[in-house]
């Protein structure tokens, strides 16, 4: 049912052994679109999208999925990669995406198939028959994911899916989110990388410290900050500059300031009547990196750089 909600869960909370990972989260993922949960390590990240799967029971709040109260009864029509990779080194590439698929009912013959097409639709075709142990380490993870993916589920759900691959393979993971989505299936991710939520996403949940600090579209997390005015002029001083908002910062010839709430227009009449001679003019709309150092403090963003640092240097 296009139009419908996939997940929404209402003040989802857990604590192992009396510590507390996950304090009150609300998640509302409308069907057909791509959806990020956004935090650095230890957020509560993967806590909350295995209460949300059903693979453990949350303390405390509700969960509906795909219409479902019990989570883990839409089972089969749910494809989860979770965080920690692994697959029978063993196997050959397409027995181990068919195999993942027999364990959500899909038929042997027709996961193997799908397998096939899927490895040679992505430059795989080599590595059919070939064991997982042989494959390197971003390949082999494609590998899982064609297997998370192979029984085409109406939800995909996938824990930090661009840790672990390089810029190219990132680049083939966020166009295989885009076309899953563009035939109408849910995604789910989560990340600490900022650049791909606001890439990719619709919507997000930004957690920090096990609390929801943000939950709805990327445009309105973006809204809650005002644009940036850069501003050159070929005049320095003149009576103009009053005109200029009170916290006008300026750099290298360069002024800076939120773009006043009446707007460009009446500045814009001052600087040209008092001569001030614009040189360079832009009006910005913040990113999302700058509204996630908004919503959740510049610690938060810190943690967030520092994961994507430490994982860049493994
Ligand atoms: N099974 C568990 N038993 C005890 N503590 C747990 C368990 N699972 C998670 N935690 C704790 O809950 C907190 C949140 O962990 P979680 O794995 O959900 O975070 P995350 O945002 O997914 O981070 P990461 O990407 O590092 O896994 C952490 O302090 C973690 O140590």
């Amino acid at each position: 049912m296009p139009g419908g909600v996939a997940i929404e869960a209402k003040g989802l909370f857990k604590a192992f052994d009396g510590k507390t990972a996950v304090d009150g989260v609300d998640i509302m993922v409308p069907e057909g679109t791509i959806y990020g949960i956004l935090g650095p390590n230890g957020a509560g990240k993967t806590t909350t999208i295995r209460m949300l799967l059903g693979i453990i029971d949350p303390d405390r709040g509700e969960r509906t999925l795909l219409g479902h109260d019990e989570p883990i009864e839409a089972a089969a029509i749910v494809g989860y990669l979770p965080e920690e990779r692994g697959l029978y080194p063993s196997m050959t590439a397409r027995e181990a995406i068919a195999f993942m698929g027999a364990l959500r009912g899909l038929p042997l013959e027709t996961g193997r198939k799908r397998a096939e097409g899927m490895l040679r639709d992505n430059g795989l075709g080599d590595y059919i028959h070939k064991p997982i142990k042989s494959l390197s380490k971003g390949m082999a993870q494609t590998v899982q994911l064609f297997g998370t993916i192979v029984h085409r589920p109406k939800l995909i759900v996938l824990d930090e899916p661009f840790s672990g691959l390089d810029a190219i393979n990132q680049g083939r993971l966020e166009s295989l989110i885009k076309a899953e989505a563009a035939d109408g299936t849910t995604v789910i991710f989560s990340t600490h990388v900022i650049a791909h939520a606001e890439r990719l996403c619709e919507r997000i949940a930004i957690i920090a410290g096990g609390k929801l600090r943000f939950e709805g579209k990327v445009s309105e997390a973006r809204d809650r900050l005002r644009p940036q005015v850069r501003l050159r002029t070929r005049a320095q001083d003149g009576p103009w500059r009053k005109a200029l908002p009170a916290d006008a910062v300026q750099t290298d010839g360069c002024f800076q300031f939120e773009l006043p709430r009446s707007g460009i227009e009446p500045l814009l009449k001052t600087l040209i009547e008092g001569g001030a001679g614009i040189e360079e003019l832009s009006i910005e709309r913040p990113g999302l990196h700058d509204a996630f150092v908004a919503i959740a403090g510049d610690a938060a963003a810190r943690e967030m750089k520092r994961d994507a640092g430490m994982e860049a240097a493994a």
